[in-house]
């Protein structure tokens, strides 16, 4: 079999609550081993979605495969998948380790092999110590490695993860997203995890699925959904980025008064697009240089408006042709070695980026 195979597939599942469809026909396929993030905004279906994956709502439509089985109408204990959400849900009566093999407990696994596969995992969490610990005797970052562990003693064919680092702090999160890629890694899982923080679901992804409105917007790798956002939504969505208007010329584009010269990669998008088509062009502020002085044939001029320090990047806000352009300058050293004084002449080279219609 090969890895799609054995992994996860939706196809055409839809799903309305009432009148409203919240899921309209969504497929996609997860191949196995692999780390999917599905990424949208508050009430863009993903929680639903995953809860039909796991079985704890039916689909009004369409299928579900996992590893060649169609599990579409499966009870849940019996799917051979992990959840882990948001917030930890553990018992508090029991301890760690009693929390981790009551699902092996469930399934009728005798207890010296229970109590085997709890170390295992519990050391694969980095938690081997804290087997007899009471839940409430644990920091929330623990608590979610133990519901991660719990999630995986079962040996899923599915780990699925709703929004499992939203209640911790920043510095929590990002030790225990750092923990959650290791283990994802070792453990070879195939992992679909939902997520509203495009950061997190850059960092974490094989790729990432953006959802909106209950319908796939776009799929990809984390680097080429960021530099190549199919729609402005997904751009808007992923991130900071200019959406400058423009006018296609020939083999340049024209902004306001001011032609320029598109990076090569837009050469081919530009070729098709009809002469003085009226088009935005979505740029990333680390996509453009700027330089203090006036532009070149070529280049954009601008006028800067305001520098921002943000700690390692500094932000330069540029006016072109009375569009306001923000420059993501990757270290403090251009703002030290300026001059950079408001109200003077820059020039703009726009290193990447995308044509939208
Ligand atoms: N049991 C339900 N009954 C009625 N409507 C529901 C139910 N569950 C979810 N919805 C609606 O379905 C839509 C999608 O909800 P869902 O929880 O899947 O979104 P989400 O993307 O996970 O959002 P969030 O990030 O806020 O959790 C929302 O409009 C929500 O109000």
């Amino acid at each position: 079999m090969t890895g799609r195979e054995d992994g996860l597939t939706i196809t055409a599942v839809g799903k309305d609550f009432g009148p409203v469809q919240v899921l309209k026909d969504v497929s996609l396929s997860v191949p196995r081993g692999e780390f999917h993030t599905l990424l949208g905004p508050s009430g863009s279906g993903k929680t639903t979605l995953l809860k039909i994956v796991a079985g704890f709502t039916p689909a009004a439509r369409g299928s579900v495969t996992l590893a060649g089985r169609v599990i579409t109408d499966m009870p849940p204990e019996h799917r051979n998948i992990g959840v882990v959400f948001q917030h930890y849900a553990l018992f508090p009566h029991m301890t760690v380790a009693e929390n981790i093999g009551f699902g092996l407990k469930m399934r009728g696994v005798a207890k010296a092999e229970r109590a085997s596969r709890v170390e295992e995992v519990l050391r694969l969490v980095r938690m081997a110590d804290f087997g007899q610990r009471k839940p409430a005797a644990l920091s929330g970052g623990q608590q979610q490695r133990v519901a991660l562990a719990r999630a995986l003693v079962i040996k899923p064919q599915l780990l699925l993860l709703d929004e499992p680092l939203s209640a911790l702090d920043r510095k929590v999160r990002q030790e225990v997203r750092e923990e959650l890629k290791r283990i994802q890694a070792e453990t070879g899982v195939t992992t679909v995890m939902v997520t509203h923080d495009q950061e997190e679901a850059l960092f974490l992804a094989d790729r990432v699925l953006v959802l909106e409105g209950g319908a796939l917007r776009q799929q990809g790798a984390p680097t080429d959904i960021y530099s190549h956002p199919a729609d402005e939504f997904v751009a808007g969505f992923l991130g900071a980025i200019n959406l400058l208007a423009v006018t296609a010329q020939g083999q340049s584009l024209r902004l306001g008064n001011q032609t320029f010269a598109p990076p090569a990669e837009l050469a081919e998008a530009l070729a098709k697009a009809n002469p003085g088509a009226a088009l935005q062009l979505a740029v990333r502020p680390e996509q453009i240089l700027v330089q203090p002085g006036a532009a070149l044939p070529g280049q954009l001029g601008g006028r800067l408006i305001a520098t921002e320090f943000g700690g390692p990047v500094v932000t330069l806000r540029v006016e072109v042709e009375g569009q306001a352009v923000s420059v993501l300058s990757l270290s403090p050293d251009v703002l030290a070695a300026g001059p950079w004084e408001i109200g003077m002449p820059v020039c703009l080279v726009i290193r990447g980026g995308r044509l939208l219609p």
